[in-house]
């Protein structure tokens, strides 16, 4: 079978985006898509995107996102963005606002006049225990409305935000993004005991209270050039912490993206670019 794709990306957090209304994906494992993903042996990608059929009917479409390890994701900003242009480019939809059901629920999405796309990405979790993290033994601090908790790893004490935005993000603040340990750090606790389901590792750097540099090590992905629910996760932690102000301009490595949050109970909006790259087909072993 040839499977037909676009390869798009969202400051630089690229994916694979595949039609799966017109197309069969059924026969597809998530081994398969693990092997799209590889950047040698493969097409290569952060993420795998799913355009599929809504099961519920107040929905325009599905949205199933895979990792680069083959594991399943409950939420994608960067990849939102390139569901909406894909979905407009191919002339799957006319519409400017969109209802995209994801694995956590319903998520809205706006095509604005300059290209660009607004994502409501729902209402942050703000309990550890809803990452879910195991934080009962470690030791804890209250910064502003946040709760930090100290977390060891290589030899060092991290003291971290957790946030949900679907998916689970442990966001720290760090003096300079250029020289934190993202890789070290970020590896270790991606995989640490207390996150059973792991999570994503941000590290955040704050410019004022308006500006930051945020750079995130993705849960089955390593580092990307950009994260939209980490630099979500960032701005909420952020805010909490009483160091920024909503909106916040987010520096990530592969581009800029712009999150606003009213507080508790209000969703985070992220706008931010959405790049076509190539279309492209590729057999598939059957
Ligand atoms: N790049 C994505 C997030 C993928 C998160 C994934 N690595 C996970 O396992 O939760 C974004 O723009 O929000």
């Amino acid at each position: 079978m040839k499977l037909k794709f676009t390869k798009m990306h969202g400051a630089g957090n690229d994916f694979i985006v595949v039609n799966a209304i017109d197309q069969d994906v059924s026969r597809i494992t998530p081994a398969d898509w693990c092997a799209l993903a590889d950047r040698h042996f493969g097409v290569g990608a952060d993420q795998i995107l799913l355009v599929e059929k809504p099961s519920k009917s107040s929905a325009d479409f599905k949205y199933t996102i895979y990792n680069q390890d083959g594991s399943l994701v409950e939420n994608c900003g960067n990849g939102a963005r390139c569901f909406v242009k894909y979905v407009h480019d191919k002339g799957m939809t006319q519409k400017r606002e969109i209802t995209v059901q994801i694995a956590t629920g319903l998520m809205i999405l706006t095509l604005n006049e300059d290209g660009s796309v607004t994502v409501n990405m729902g209402v942050p979790k703000l309990q550890a225990a809803g990452l879910p993290a195991v934080v009962d033994s470690l030791p804890s601090r209250k910064q502003g409305e946040d709760t930090l908790y100290a977390v060891n790893v290589n030899g060092g004490t991290r003291w971290l935000s957790m946030v949900s935005m679907g998916n689970p993000h442990a966001v720290q603040v760090v003096s300079d993004v250029n020289t934190a340990p993202v890789l070290f750090d970020g590896e270790a606790l991606e995989k640490h005991a207390i996150f059973p389901n792991k999570a994503n590792i941000g590290f955040m750097q704050i410019h004022d209270q308006h500006h930051i540099s945020v750079r995130v090590f993705e849960r089955g992905a390593g580092e990307t050039l950009a994260c939209g629910t980490g630099a979500c996760a960032a701005v909420v932690a952020g805010i909490r912490r009483g160091v920024l102000s909503s909106p916040v301009t987010v520096q990530a490595r592969g581009g800029v993206l712009n999150i606003a949050w009213a507080g508790k109970g209000h969703p985070v909006m992220m706008s931010g670019p959405a790049v076509t790259v190539f279309d492209g087909e590729v057999p598939l072993v059957d």
